[in-house]
C-alpha cells in the first residue's frame, strides 16, 4: 500500500528514510540505492553521513545510481546532478564514481545514452530503494505533467515552471537547461521500494493530490499508487491538505516498530 507517514519537520524526515538506508545496507550491503536531487533530500544525505562518521553504518560496498540529469551542460558542471550527487551524496559517504551509475547527459546520442542506462539499472540487479522529491506540479524525477506512466528513461522538455522552481541554483533562468534526461515512470516503477520525502507548504498540493487524486498523467507522482511498497514521508506543512490525515497518522503510531518503512 501507499503508506503516509508524517513526521514533525524535514530533519526528522531525514532520519526516518536513513534509517530505512541503513536496516537495507544492513540485509544487503550490496544494494542499489536510487537518489534524486533537490533541496529536499539533503537531510537524508545529511543523517546517512552522520552514522557513518559515527562507525555506525558501513557503506562501502553500496552502490549509488542517479534519476535524472540536464541535458547539455557540460562535463563536470557544478549544477550538473552527477556532481550534485558527487558533492552530496558520494563524497560525503566516502564513496568513489565506481560506486555510481548514471545517465551520459554529455553524450553525442541521447536516446542511446537513455537506452543503455536503463539496461545497467537491470543488469546492476535494479534499484532496491529509490529516493523521490516531488516538484511543486506534482513530478517525479523529471516526469513533467502527462508523462506517459509506462515511460523509460528519455529525454523530456521542462515546463516554464520547473525551470523557474531551479533557476535557484544557477547564475539566471536562461542558463537552465530545457532538456533534461530522466528515469521514466515505468522505470522508477520498477524499483522495490519507492520513499517520497516532501516537505514545506509549497508541497502540500501535489502530495494531496499524488496520496488522494486520481491515478493521472498529470500528476506524475501519482503512479506511486501502482506501487506495491510505496513510503511518502511528509512534514506536517506538506501534510496540510490531506483529507486523511488522522488515519494515516493512527495507522503508522499502531505500526510494529519490526516493520520498518
Ligand atoms: N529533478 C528534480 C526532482 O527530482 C526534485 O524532486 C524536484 C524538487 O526539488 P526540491 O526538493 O528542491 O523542491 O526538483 C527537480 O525537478
Amino acid at each position: 500500500m501507499m503508506e503516509v507517514v508524517i513526521v514533525p519537520d524535514a530533519g526528522a524526515g531525514g532520519e526516518l528514510i536513513a534509517e530505512a538506508i541503513a536496516a537495507l545496507v544492513a540485509r544487503k550491503p550490496e544494494a542499489l540505492l536510487g537518489v534524486a536531487t533537490g533541496s529536499t533530500p539533503l537531510p537524508i544525505y545529511r543523517a546517512l553521513a552522520a552514522r557513518v562518521s559515527a562507525g555506525t553504518l558501513d557503506v562501502d560496498r553500496l552502490r549509488v545510481c542517479q534519476l535524472d540529469e540536464y541535458v547539455g551542460l557540460p562535463a563536470g558542471h557544478p549544477e550538473s546532478y552527477r556532481s550534485v550527487i558527487h558533492r552530496e551524496v558520494l563524497e560525503p559517504l566516502g564513496l568513489g564514481l565506481d560506486s555510481f551509475l548514471g545517465p551520459d547527459g554529455t553524450s553525442e546520442d541521447i536516446p542511446a545514452a537513455c537506452a543503455e542506462y536503463d539496461a545497467a539499472l537491470a543488469s546492476a540487479g535494479g534499484v532496491d530503494l529509490q529516493i523521490l522529491g516531488i516538484g511543486t506540479d506534482g513530478h517525479i524525477g523529471f516526469n513533467e505533467p502527462c508523462s506517459s506512466l509506462a515511460s523509460r528513461t528519455r529525454i523530456k522538455t521542462l515546463t516554464p515552471q520547473t525551470r523557474e522552481d531551479n533557476a535557484r541554483f544557477f547564475d539566471s533562468l536562461d542558463e537552465v537547461p530545457h532538456h533534461v534526461i530522466t528515469q521514466g515512470i515505468g522505470t522508477i516503477l520498477e524499483a522495490r521500494h519507492l520513499v517520497l520525502l516532501a516537505t514545506g507548504a509549497g508541497k502540500a498540493e501535489a502530495v494531496a493530490a499524488t496520496v488522494e487524486g486520481p491515478l493521472a498523467a498529470l500528476v506524475p507522482a501519482s503512479a506511486l499508487q501502482l506501487h506495491p511498497h510505496a513510503t511518502i514521508v511528509v512534514d506536517e506543512a506538506a501534510a496540510a491538505q490531506l483529507k486523511h490525515s488522522d488515519y494515516f497518522r493512527a495507522t503508522y503510531a499502531a505500526k510494529p516498530a519490526w516493520q520498518g518503512l
